[in-house]
C-alpha cells in the first residue's frame, strides 16, 4: 500500500512486534546459617576451669606432704583440657562464623545475579511498550519513566520511505485505534517467583539487610512504567472529563489523542470529522490539513476525491456543525443500510468524530430573539436554510447512530465534557481530569530507587522523578469492572506548535487506493537487474567487467524479487546476514527461490568473487543445473547418513580452517555462499554435528562464509539453537501459524496463499519486513525465451575455469 508525496512513493512496511519478556526469574531462597558452637562446650570449658581452679585450691592450703608432686600433672591435664576446650570452641566459632559469611555472600551474590537479569528484563519490557507507543513531542529524559530507553518522540522520526512506523497500524492489528494517554504502572509480563515464603519474615539479624534487597527486588521489579492506552474502537464513546480549570489539559490530552491517530493510521483506514465551537478555532485549526479530514465519495468507498473538489470534515463554529452534522446522519445511515444487507464494515474506513466541549459563552447560536412584527430578514442565507446549534452535537439526533451503534458501524466518538453529566449516556470510557491529584507518595519503588537504597541516599534526580510523577487522570471503564479505575501517572499533551509540525509533514501525503497496487505473481529473474539482462545477447563477461551494470552495487546485495509497486526485492548479504534461513512448506516455492539466489549471485558476480557450496540432504534435482557452474566449488546431494553428514561438516571446518589461515597471510578469497537445503532433517539423522556446524558459522563472518539454511518447517528444538546464528530469514509459505511465529515473530506465513508459489516474507537484519515474490529461474514464461535462457545457462557453464 502506497502514499504518494508529489512524486514520492511511501510503502507501509508489513509490522513486527517487539517481543515481550515472557521469563520466569525466581529469587533465591535465603540460605539457612549454620548455628554457632553449642552450649555444651560452654559447659566443657567451664567444668575444666572450674576443675582446675579446685585443684589448685587443694593443693595450695591442704598439707598432703609427698603427694605435692602430683600437683603438677593435675593442674597440666586440667589446664589442658581447659585449654582444649577453648581451642575446639574457637575453631568451631570461626568455622561457623566463616561457613555463615560465605553463605550470606553467596546469597547476596545470588540476589546480585537475579537483580541483572530482572533489569534486562525490565529494560526489554519498557523498551518494547516505548517502541509500539512513543510520545508524540519532548518527554523528560531523566524521568525514570524514560530514563536508559532507546526511544524517540514520533515527530522526530523521518517521514520517509525510512519510517517504518508511520500509517503502519491496520485494521486486522491488535492496537489499531488503540492511543496512549499518557503513562501508567502495571505488572511485568515476566513473573517473578518469590520462593522465600514465612521464612523471609522471621529472618535471622544477620540476613536482614539481604532480606530487604530481596524485597526492593521485587518491588522494582514487578511492575514497569508503560503507556496506558485506551481503545478507541472497543470503548467507544470516549469521554475525557476535565473540569473547567482543567479544561485546556483536557483539550491537550485530546489533540494528543488525534495526532496519534493520524500518525499511526493512513487515511485510507481512518477518517477524522472534527467538531468544535469557533472558540476553539486555533486550537483545531491544524487538523484543517492532514489527509485524514478529507472528505471522500462514500460510493468510491474511500477513493479521496480530487483535489480539486476537496472539501474537510473540520467543522469549527455553529454554521460548520450544523453542515457537518447532516454528512454524518447520512453516512451513518448508508452504513447501517448496508449493514443490514449483509456488507462487511472492514470495507468501509473508520470513522472517528471528534466533538469539543460547547459549554463556553457563545459556543452555542444565541436564541433568535422574538421577531418584531415587520423584521428585516437576515442578510447571511445560511441563517435561514439551518436549524440553530442549541445543544452540544453529542445531543443532537444526527449523532444518535454513532453514540449507539458505532461499534457496528466503524465509528468511534472521542468528546471532550466539563463534567460527567454531560458525557452521553452510552459512554464507554472515561478519563477523568478533572481532579488535582497530589503527587502520590506510596509509589512503589522504581529502578533507581533500588540502587539509592542500597546506598542509604537519595539523589536529586529520584525526588524530582517523584514529584513528576502524580496521579494525573483516572480512567474508569462504564461496562466492565466500573469500580476499578486505572490511574495515569504522567498524562501526554501536544503544544500547537507541535500539531502544526504534525501536520505540514502529514499533508501532502496521499493515500493510493491499495487496488491500483496489487503484488505480481510472476517475476523473471532477468527483468531485475539495472539494466535489465537482454537473454539474447547475454555474455558473462562483458556484464562482470561492466563498470555500470556492476559498481554502483554494495558487494553480496541482489536482487531476489518484487515486492509492492513493483520495488526491487534485495538480499544483501552484509546488511542483513551473513548467515540466514528459509522455511517453506513443501510446494512453496522454496527450491526455485534457492536457484534465484545462486543464479542471481552468478549474474553479478564473478567466480573469482564469489563461490558456492550447495548441499541437499536428499538427492534432489534443484541443484544440479548449477553443478558444473564455474562458481560451484562444491556440489554434494544425498548428504543422508550420518556418515557422509559428519564427513561434510568435518570438511566444512577444514575449509574454515584453510581460508582463516590464508586470510591471516593478507591473501583475498572469494566470499564461500553455503547452502544448506533440508537442513533440519540432515540435522535429525546426526545430531552431534549441529555445534560443528554453529561453531563454523560462527566464525564465519570473519572468513567470509555465508550460510544459507533451508528447511520446510522450523522444527522447534533445531530452530531455537540455529535462531541466534541467524541474522536474516526469508519464510515462504507455512503449514502453520505457529512455523511462521518460529521464524517471523507473526503468523503472517501461515495465512499466504497456497495457489501463488514463490510469495514470501524477508524479515531484515535490522527487523524491517518486507512481503515480496521470488523472481523465477526454471521457467521463463514466454515460450521462445526459452531458448536464450537456456543458451544463457549454458554460456555460464562452459565457462573455461573454476573459480578457486
Ligand atoms: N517464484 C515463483 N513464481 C511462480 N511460481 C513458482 C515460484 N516458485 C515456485 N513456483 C511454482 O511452484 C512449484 C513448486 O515450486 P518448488 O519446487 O520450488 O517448491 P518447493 O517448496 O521446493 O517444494 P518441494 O519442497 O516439494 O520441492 C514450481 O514447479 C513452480 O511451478
Amino acid at each position: 500500500m502506497s502514499y504518494q508525496q508529489s512524486s514520492s512513493v511511501i510503502t507501509r512496511k508489513a509490522r513486527v512486534w517487539p517481543e515481550l519478556p515472557a521469563d520466569t526469574v525466581t529469587l533465591p531462597t535465603p540460605p539457612a546459617l549454620p548455628d554457632l558452637p553449642q552450649s555444651s562446650i560452654y559447659t566443657t570449658i567451664f567444668l575444666s576451669l572450674a576443675g582446675l581452679a579446685v585443684y589448685g585450691y587443694v593443693f595450695a592450703n591442704l598439707n598432703i606432704g609427698e603427694v605435692n608432686f602430683l600437683i603438677v600433672p593435675f593442674i597440666t591435664i586440667s589446664g589442658s583440657m581447659a585449654a582444649g576446650s577453648l581451642i575446639v570452641f574457637l575453631v568451631q566459632l570461626v568455622r561457623a562464623l566463616r561457613h555463615r559469611r560465605y553463605l550470606v555472600q553467596h546469597y547476596h551474590t545470588q540476589l546480585q545475579e537475579v537483580e541483572q537479569r530482572l533489569k534486562l528484563l525490565h529494560w526489554h519490557e519498557r523498551q518494547a511498550w516505548m517502541e509500539l507507543d512513543p510520545p508524540l513531542a519532548r518527554f523528560e529524559y531523566k524521568s525514570s519513566v524514560y530514563k536508559h530507553l532507546d526511544v524517540k518522540p514520533l515527530l522526530q522520526y523521518p517521514y520517509s520511505d525510512q519510517n517504518m512506523s508511520l500509517w503502519a497500524r491496520r485494521p486486522g492489528d491488535p492496537d489499531f485505534l488503540r492511543m496512549r494517554i499518557g503513562i501508567e504502572q502495571r505488572p511485568a509480563t515476566y513473573t517473578i517467583r518469590d520462593q522465600r515464603g514465612e521464612d523471609s519474615i522471621s529472618l535471622p539479624a544477620r540476613l536482614k539487610s539481604e532480606g530487604n534487597y530481596a524485597k526492593s527486588l521485587l518491588e522494582a521489579y514487578a511492575r514497569v512504567f508503560v503507556p496506558l492506552c485506551v481503545d478507541l474502537r472497543q470503548q467507544s464513546p470516549l469521554a475525557i472529563v476535565g473540569a473547567s480549570h482543567r479544561i485546556v489539559l483536557a483539550r491537550e490530552l485530546m489533540h494528543s489523542i488525534v495526532s496519534q491517530v493520524a500518525y499511526h493510521h493512513s487515511p485510507e483506514d481512518v477518517r477524522i470529522i472534527i467538531l468544535a465551537p469557533y472558540s476553539q478555532e486555533v486550537a483545531w485549526q491544524w487538523t484543517s490539513i492532514i489527509p485524514h479530514t478529507l472528505l471522500y465519495d462514500a460510493r468510491l468507498d474511500g477513493t479521496p476525491m480530487p483535489d480539486t473538489y476537496q472539501e474537510r470534515a473540520c467543522a469549527i463554529g455553529t454554521a460548520a456543525v450544523m453542515d457537518q452534522l447532516p454528512v454524518i446522519s447520512r453516512e451513518l445511515g448508508r452504513r447501517a443500510l448496508l449493514l443490514d444487507d449483509g456488507q462487511q464494515q472492514s470495507q468501509w474506513p473508520h470513522l472517528l468524530i471528534v466533538v469539543d466541549a460547547f459549554d463556553g459563552p457563545g459556543d452555542l447560536d444565541q436564541p433568535t430573539p422574538t421577531l418584531p412584527a415587520m423584521a428585516i430578514p437576515p442578510s447571511h442565507p445560511t441563517q435561514y436554510r439551518r436549524t440553530r446549534l442549541s445543544d452540544s452535537p453529542l445531543r443532537r439526533p444526527e449523532m444518535a447512530l454513532a453514540l449507539s451503534r458505532g461499534h457496528q458501524l466503524g465509528v468511534s466518538v472521542l468528546c471532550l465534557c466539563t463534567s460527567q453529566s454531560q458525557m452521553p449516556q452510552t459512554s464507554q470510557l472515561f478519563i477523568d481530569i478533572s481532579e488535582e491529584q497530589p503527587p502520590s507518595a506510596l509509589l512503589p519503588a522504581s529502578e533507581e530507587k533500588v540502587a539509592s537504597k542500597k546506598k542509604h541516599k537519595k539523589t536529586a534526580t529520584e525526588e524530582e522523578d517523584q514529584l513528576m510523577v502524580g496521579i494525573q487522570a483516572r480512567v474508569h471503564s462504564l461496562r466492565e469492572n466500573p469500580q476499578s479505575a486505572r490511574h495515569c501517572l504522567q498524562l501526554d499533551s501536544a503544544g500547537l506548535e507541535d500539531l502544526r509540525s504534525l501536520a505540514l509533514r502529514l499533508q501532502s501525503l496521499r493515500a493510493m487506493s491499495t487496488r491500483q497496487l496489487k503484488m505480481r505473481t510472476q517475476v523473471d529473474l532477468s527483468t531485475l537487474f539495472d539494466p535489465p539482462l537482454d537473454l539474447n545477447t547475454y555474455d558473462p563477461f562483458v556484464l562482470w567487467n561492466d563498470p555500470l551494470f556492476r559498481t554502483p552495487r554494495p558487494m553480496l546485495r541482489f536482487p531476489i524479487g518484487l515486492k509492492v509497486g513493483d520495488e526491487v526485492q534485495y538480499l544483501d548479504l552484509h546488511r542483513d546476514g551473513p548467515h540466514g534461513l528459509l522455511i517453506g512448506q513443501t510446494g512453496s516455492g522454496k527450491s526455485e527461490l534457492l536457484q534465484t539466489i545462486v543464479l542471481s549471485l552468478a549474474f553479478l558476480y564473478k567466480p573469482t568473487e564469489v563461490n558456492f557450496l550447495l548441499i541437499d540432504h536428499r538427492a534432489g534435482l534443484a541443484w544440479r543445473p548449477f553443478a558444473h557452474l564455474p562458481h560451484t566449488t562444491g556440489f554434494l546431494t544425498n548428504v543422508s547418513s550420518p556418515a557422509a553428514i559428519r564427513r561434510f561438516v568435518t570438511m566444512l571446518g577444514t575449509e574454515a580452517n584453510r581460508r582463516e589461515a590464508l586470510l591471516k597471510e593478507g591473501k583475498t578469497l572469494p566470499s564461500l555462499v553455503i547452502i544448506i537445503d533440508e537442513f533440519t532433517e540432515m540435522i535429525r539423522s546426526e545430531t552431534s554435528v549441529l555445534d560443528d556446524l554453529l561453531n563454523i558459522m560462527q566464525m564465519g563472518h570473519k572468513l567470509e562464509m555465508y550460510v544459507l539454511l533451508a528447511a520446510q518447517r522450523p522444527e522447534e528444538m533445531i530452530i531455537s539453537r540455529v535462531r541466534e546464528y541467524v541474522q536474516y530469514r526469508l519464510c515462504l509459505r507455512c503449514s502453520s501459524p505457529e512455523d511462521s511465529r518460529e521464524v517471523l515473530r507473526r503468523a503472517d506465513a501461515a495465512a499466504l496463499p497456497a495457489s501463488i508459489p514463490g510469495r514470501g516474507y524477508l524479515l531484515h537484519g535490522d527487523n524491517q519486513l518486507d512481503l515480496f515474490q521470488a523472481a523465477r529461474v526454471t521457467l521463463p514464461f514466454i515460450q521462445d525465451q526459452m531458448a536464450s535462457a537456456q543458451a544463457q545457462l549454458n554460456s555460464l557453464l562452459s565457462l573455461p575455469f573454476k573459480g578457486k
